[in-house]
């Protein structure tokens, strides 16, 4: 049961009209702002209507709670502080994006959008182990464009830069999405077929060439301009290094390129090939 002075000071504080009124309360949350004052600005008028006898007053003083701690729920401390939370949280999910592009930049070729060397060694890494538990067979393939310095030489630079784009995105085409394309060097590229059976990495190989032959570049006069390359396959060893898997393939591909060029050689120890 309420006394008539707390009767009193409630119709007092609830009669004086929301949003403006100054309570008792109010140089409290003004010298002690934030969650704490908030927290006990509600205690309080909790207090008072657990007391209250009546509807009336309690919804009395329920408006005058809420018209009391408005400034508190959105002006003061808490709300900053959950506005800063959210930008906050907004910012670090534009430093991921920003990351993931920096991450993608760290790893790929400007020029061709295959990745570099830095970007296959973490693949490598990945895949390595993936095959490994899995027991996957995986191929390196290394690629060489031939006579590349005649075809600059020929055509000028910027045109043997369209090729090695136009390889990468043949490449590209003519694999799995899964498979990794890789610019090694200037004119060599390194090519991870993953999952494969072994059987099916020469054949793999061989739709790359047939559609790359297919669709040459043109050159100033219109003339298509034949580009071919070499290549050296190796299956990769359980638990192989990527050292020596490339080293592997790159020997098939000296090979290839011995036997005058526009050709593809299996390493020897990849017999199931
Ligand atoms: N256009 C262009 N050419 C490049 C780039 N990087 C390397 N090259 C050229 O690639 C050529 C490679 O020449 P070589 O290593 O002699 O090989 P090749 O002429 O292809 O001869 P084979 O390998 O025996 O078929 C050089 O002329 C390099 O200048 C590049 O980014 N753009």
């Amino acid at each position: 049961m309420q006394t008539s002075d707390e009767n009193k000071s409630l119709r007092l504080v609830g009669s004086s009209g929301a949003g403006k009124r100054k309570t008792q309360h109010d140089d409290a949350q003004q010298s002690t702002p934030g969650a704490d004052a908030y927290y006990q600005h509600v205690e309080y008028y909790a207090q008072r209507m657990r007391d209250s006898s009546q509807a009336g007053d309690g919804i009395d003083a329920l408006e005058t709670a809420l018209a009391d701690s408005y400034d508190q729920r959105h002006g003061n401390d808490l709300y900053h502080a959950q506005e800063q939370l959210r930008l906050a949280e907004q910012r670090i999910e534009s430093l991921k994006f920003e990351l993931e592009q920096l991450r993608e930049q760290v790893h790929t070729d400007p020029m061709t959008g295959a990745f570099n060397r830095r970007g296959l060694n973490t693949v490598y890494l990945r895949e390595a182990a993936r095959a490994d538990r899995n027991e996957n067979a995986l191929c390196a393939v290394a690629v060489d464009l031939d006579d590349f310095s005649r075809i600059n030489y020929q055509y000028g630079y910027q045109f043997g830069d369209a090729v090695l784009m136009h390889f990468a995105r043949m490449a590209r085409a003519s694999l799995r999405p899964s498979d990794v394309v890789a610019r090694y060097g200037g004119e060599e590229f390194i090519i991870l077929l993953l999952d494969i059976t072994p059987a099916s990495a020469g054949w793999v190989m061989q739709r790359l060439r047939t559609n790359f032959s297919k669709k040459p570049l043109l050159d100033m006069d219109g003339h298509p301009v034949t580009v071919t390359f070499s290549a050296g396959i190796a299956l990769r060893r359980f638990h192989e290094n990527q050292n020596s898997l490339f080293e592997r393939a790159y020997e098939a591909l000296y090979l290839a390129k011995r036997s005058g060029k526009d050709a593809m050689r299996v390493a020897a120890d990849s017999d199931k090939l």
